[in-house]
């Protein structure tokens, strides 16, 4: 991790940045500014996007300049991503997003506290580090890994401490999605509170 990000949220450790199509989870299909900010100590061994791992490897961004990239493209929307992003204050970043019209959307693991103003939450958790009580409350959808059969479980018991309107996701890893997406259509047509979740950007081969 990086030591010199200045608590106030005003430089942030930029990774790459980038207009696509949301892939995943409950606003798959929609346009989106990615922000990939640059930083993770959690460690999931099948993460596929390691490169993000080592926040000193990415420079050190205003977030004025963040939100001008922003503002060029048609879709109203980014999705803040890591990288970890919560390890930073994302206050200063969100509030001049929202001051300039574009909804914010973040993915993380929630494993670090809740910062910024968000008009949807993606938790992510992870069994390396686990999510915090408060981005367990604030998600919009839990979305799941499935690695191998122990993670449905998993699944159920971290259901049990997010919200009741809080949308649930299973998705397969990349790398073994031959075998577990066939595990996820048999368990969400039993278990239909659940919905399947697919990485449709990697099908798509876009970014
Ligand atoms: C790269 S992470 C960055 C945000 C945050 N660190 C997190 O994990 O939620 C973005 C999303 O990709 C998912 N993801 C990462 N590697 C994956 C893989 N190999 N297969 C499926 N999903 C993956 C994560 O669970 C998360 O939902
Ligand atoms: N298209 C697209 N959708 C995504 N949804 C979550 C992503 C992420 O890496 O956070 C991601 C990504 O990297 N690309
Ligand atoms: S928490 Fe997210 S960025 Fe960090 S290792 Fe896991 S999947 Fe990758
Ligand atoms: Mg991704």
């Amino acid at each position: 991790m990086s030591n010199q990000v200045p608590e106030d949220g005003t430089l942030l450790p930029l990774m790459e940045e980038f207009y696509t199509i949301q892939g995943e989870g409950y606003h798959t299909g929609k346009a989106a500014y990615f922000i990939r900010l640059g930083g993770c100590d959690v460690g999931c061994h099948w993460c596929d996007v390691k490169e993000s791992w080592d926040a000193n490897l990415h420079p050190l961004t205003h977030a004025d300049t963040i939100v001008e990239n922003a503002k060029l493209h048609p879709a109203k929307t980014v999705v803040i991503t890591g990288g970890e992003p919560l390890i930073y204050n994302l206050d200063y970043l969100t509030r001049q997003l929202k001051a300039a019209g574009i909804q914010t959307f973040i993915e993380t693991s929630g494993a670090y506290p809740l910062s910024g103003f968000w008009d949807w939450i993606c938790l992510s958790p992870k069994k390396f580090k686990g999510p915090r009580p408060d981005v367990l409350n604030a998600a919009g959808e839990l979305k799941v890994i499935v690695f191998n059969k122990s993670d449905f479980q998993w699944a159920e018991e971290h259901a049990k401490f997010v919200g009741k309107n809080c949308k649930l996701y299973l998705q397969p890893e990349w790398s073994k999605a031959a075998e577990m997406t066939p595990l996820i259509i048999e368990y969400v047509k039993e278990n239909p509170q659940w919905e399947i979740s697919l990485q449709t950007h990697k099908y798509l081969n876009i970014p």
